[in-house]
């Protein structure tokens, strides 16, 4: 009797499906299978066994098991179907997104095929004719390590020349890096880095691999050399055979982490981010599924890979937004970093210079160790902070006297100079000043940014754009002009005022047309005077040594958001691009723009101290009743209309009458409208998280049962980080 296999399919259901495991095919969880569906044949993965067959149904079999190993094994398995549950996500496609997209497909798990060619014989034995082939062995012969198939072709030689050696028995293929699981060897030679008694002192007090659960928040200011911290822990405690993990939030923008990391550990660092292809992702999957020995730096999902000889994860700049998955499986990296740390019996380790308020309280709670480093690391000392009130200044650029005035001395004493702004394009609204017309998106609850070097109009909440005009679009006055600052318009006024000095703007634009961040922080890295212009990406974990001074050209943003979360993405921000400035032995000087200057908050940060923030932000969301002391949810629903997105959520409302459970709304989105979606949210409160999840999953279940208009979606979202 063939026994039965509840098998999830990469799909929006919260459901599972059943079939018959034929007598041969022996099954274990975590494993991927063919099977019918429908008319079709789909990939999916073994979640159950040896179930109970459900009466009265025949059930199809299972066509065939692709591997005879989980391709998700226990813990990895384990891990997902928390996560599913924790965030409401269907199973099916939680298990998927640790499967790389070749074997989603069908496609087998092997290495792709990425042979070195070595030259194996002598060109004299070629007919004097073919001198392409003679070309071809001699080029191989000048490379002992081998070449690639598209290395081959990009030297301009073709395939057939390459199998006419192959024939001849000249050339073959070099000995494959790695031929079978835990063979792989790598050499490091470099010792462990030489850490300051500061840096020593924090890495002393954190938990080894072996000694099971732990959770530590490493507290190390800007340029506290947190780096060289883990890079040091792992030398010192990663055993040869053991894998490591470390997060970080983006790696285009950091490629001096990855070199870093490259340095002390060679070919044993390997890297996981969006921008891989599917052979690469494949690779890579296949080595961390194998066990190899790998130290693994990647992004947000790389957390979810199945690794098998995990023994330390670290979470760089913990307190980044990125880690937070603002769509479809709404999952948090950091944490769920520390829930793997828990399953596998090994120690996480958090660390920031603004650590997530979430963290921090964590850590306030004895939840999580809390290990503080303090110092600069080097020679270096914190840069001095101090506010600069610009009410009733005249500004140019967004940039007030003062402000150039230190720009120019900066230049003038041959350092460099950072003047963050927190917009790009040119402003962030074209208006009429004689009849008050503003440019607005069609189809959002947004203006338009005048973006000037492509003489464009953008949304930044959706992809549309129209060409820029001189006139009122309205009323045809001349007195159409730009308000506010982005990053061009202030890129244009320091290249005005400072015309011998380069000015290198770094944002979404200007990085995605010179190609990598890398190229254009070259001309930074010369270490010669010039002055960088741009947004959060500078804020980033950047290592400049020659930039002294830092100016916010305006502060105020979140200050007064009805996000709760504002202030604490403020501060952050400003504190870690403060902290871009006097990372080398010269003291850096910081000066924070504002119209505020009185501001509690902003006055706490000229101490520079931000554990004091963080305890005032504390206060604030305790009072408040906000995460994280309390846990939230947000039902959202998106429609045509907004009247079909509130009837959602009104639909919904009735099923969350749970006592210990605030509701709140439904109410539209900060932006009711975007991309002509009309969006709505119902929030859930409560200090009873297990009471939350519980409704939580019963609530879905019901809306996964319900019909509602063409076009209107409900989505949930546990932990949301905009709450907009
Ligand atoms: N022990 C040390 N001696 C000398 N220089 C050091 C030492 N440790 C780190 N550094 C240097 O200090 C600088 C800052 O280090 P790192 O980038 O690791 O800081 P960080 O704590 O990650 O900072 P941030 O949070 O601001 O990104 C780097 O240039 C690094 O090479
Ligand atoms: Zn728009």
């Amino acid at each position: 009797m063939p026994s039965t296999a509840r098998i999830a399919l990469n799909r929006p259901l919260r459901r599972l499906f059943d079939y018959l495991v034929p007598e041969g095919i022996p099954l274990e969880p975590g494993q991927r299978v063919k099977i019918p569906f429908g008319r079709q044949q789909a990939i999916g993965l073994v979640v159950e066994t040896n179930i109970e067959p459900p009466e009265g149904i025949t059930l199809k079999p299972v066509l065939k098991a692709l591997e005879n190993w989980p391709a998700l094994p226990n813990e990895t398995f384990q891990l997902l179907s928390w996560a599913s549950d924790y965030y409401q996500h269907p199973l099916g496609e939680c298990l998927f997104t640790a499967i790389p997209p070749a074997l989603r497909r069908g496609r087998p798990a092997i290495q792709k095929n990425d042979d070195r060619w070595q030259a194996c014989g002598s060109s004299a034995a070629l007919p004097a004719k073919a001198h392409k082939q003679k070309n071809l062995l001699e080029w191989i012969a000048q490379h002992e390590q081998g070449v690639k198939n598209s290395e081959i072709t990009k030297a301009g030689f073709t395939r057939p020349q390459l199998k006419a050696l192959l024939e001849k028995e000249l050339v073959r293929v070099a000995a494959p890096e790695s031929a079978s699981p835990q063979s792989q060897q790598y050499s490091e030679s470099i010792a462990a880095p030489t850490l300051s008694p500061a840096q020593l002192n924090a890495a002393s007090q954190l938990p080894l691999p072996d000694e099971g659960f732990s959770a530590s928040l490493l507290y190390g200011i800007t340029g506290s050399g947190k780096t060289e911290v883990y890079l040091h822990y792992l030398k010192q405690n990663l055993a040869t055979e053991d894998q490591a993990l470390v997060l970080v939030p983006e790696i285009n923008l950091t490629p001096q982490t990855v070199a870093r990391f490259k340095r002390y550990f060679g070919e044993r660092i390997l890297v996981w981010h969006s921008a891989l292809n599917d052979s690469e992702r494949l690779n890579a999957w296949l080595k961390i599924r194998n066990g190899d020995p790998i130290i693994l730096i990647g992004t947000r999902s790389a957390v979810l890979l199945p690794f098998t000889a995990l023994k330390t994860l670290i979470v760089d700049e913990e307190h980044d937004s990125s880690y937070k998955q603002g769509e479809g499986f709404r999952y948090s990296g950091r944490d769920v970093a520390v829930y793997r740390a828990h399953l596998n019996r090994c120690p996480v380790i958090l660390g920031s210079a603004t650590p997530s308020l979430e963290s921090y309280h964590n850590a306030l709670a004895g939840k999580y160790r809390l290990i503080k480093l303090e110092e600069r690391a080097g020679e270096a000392l914190p840069p001095s902070i101090s506010l600069l009130d610009i009410r009733s200044r005249p500004l140019e650029g967004g940039l007030s006297r003062p402000a150039l005035q230190a720009l120019k001395k900066t230049l003038e004493d041959g350092n460099q100079a950072l003047v963050f702004v927190n917009r790009r394009g040119y402003a962030p609204v074209m208006m009429c000043f004689d009849c008050g017309h503003m440019v607005e998106c069609p189809r959002c609850d947004t203006r338009l940014t005048y973006h000037r070097r492509d003489r464009a109009m953008r949304c930044h909440h959706c992809d549309y754009q129209a060409a820029a005009t001189d006139t009122c679009p309205k009323c045809k006055s001349e007195a159409f002009k730009p308000v506010g600052q982005g990053t061009e318009q202030t890129e244009d006024i320091l290249a005005a005022h400072f015309p011998d000095t380069p000015i290198v703007r770094v944002d979404r634009d200007s990085t995605q047309r010179k190609g990598s961040i890398q190229t254009i922080l070259e001309q930074v890295n010369t270490g010669e005077p010039c002055i960088l212009v741009g947004t959060q990406m500078l804020a980033k974990g950047h290592d400049f040594p020659n930039v002294t001074l830092v100016v916010v050209i305006n502060a105020d943003g979140g200050l007064f958001s009805v996000d709760f979360r504002a202030p604490e993405q403020l501060i952050q921000t400003l504190l870690q691009v403060s902290g871009r400035a006097g990372r080398g032995t010269k003291v850096g000087k910081v000066v924070v723009q504002t119209c505020h200057s009185d501001h509690p908050l902003l006055r706490t940060l000229c101490n520079g101290h931000y554990l004091d923030m963080a305890d005032q932000l504390l206060g604030e969301r305790e009072a408040g009743q906000f995460p994280p002391f309390r846990a939230m949810a947000i039902f959202r629903a998106e429609a045509d209309t907004m009247e079909q997105s509130l009837q959602i959520l009104d639909s919904i409302k009735p099923l969350t009458n749970t006592p210990g459970i605030e509701v709140w709304g439904p109410l539209p989105s900060l932006i009711a409208r975007r991309a002509d979606r009309h969006r709505a949210q119902l929030v859930l409160n409560t200090d009873n998280r297990r009471r939350l999840n519980k409704l939580l999953t019963s609530v879905c279940q019901t809306l996964e049962q319900k019909r509602f208009q063409k076009g209107a979606k409900w989505m949930i979202d546990v932990d949301p980080q905009e709450t907009g």
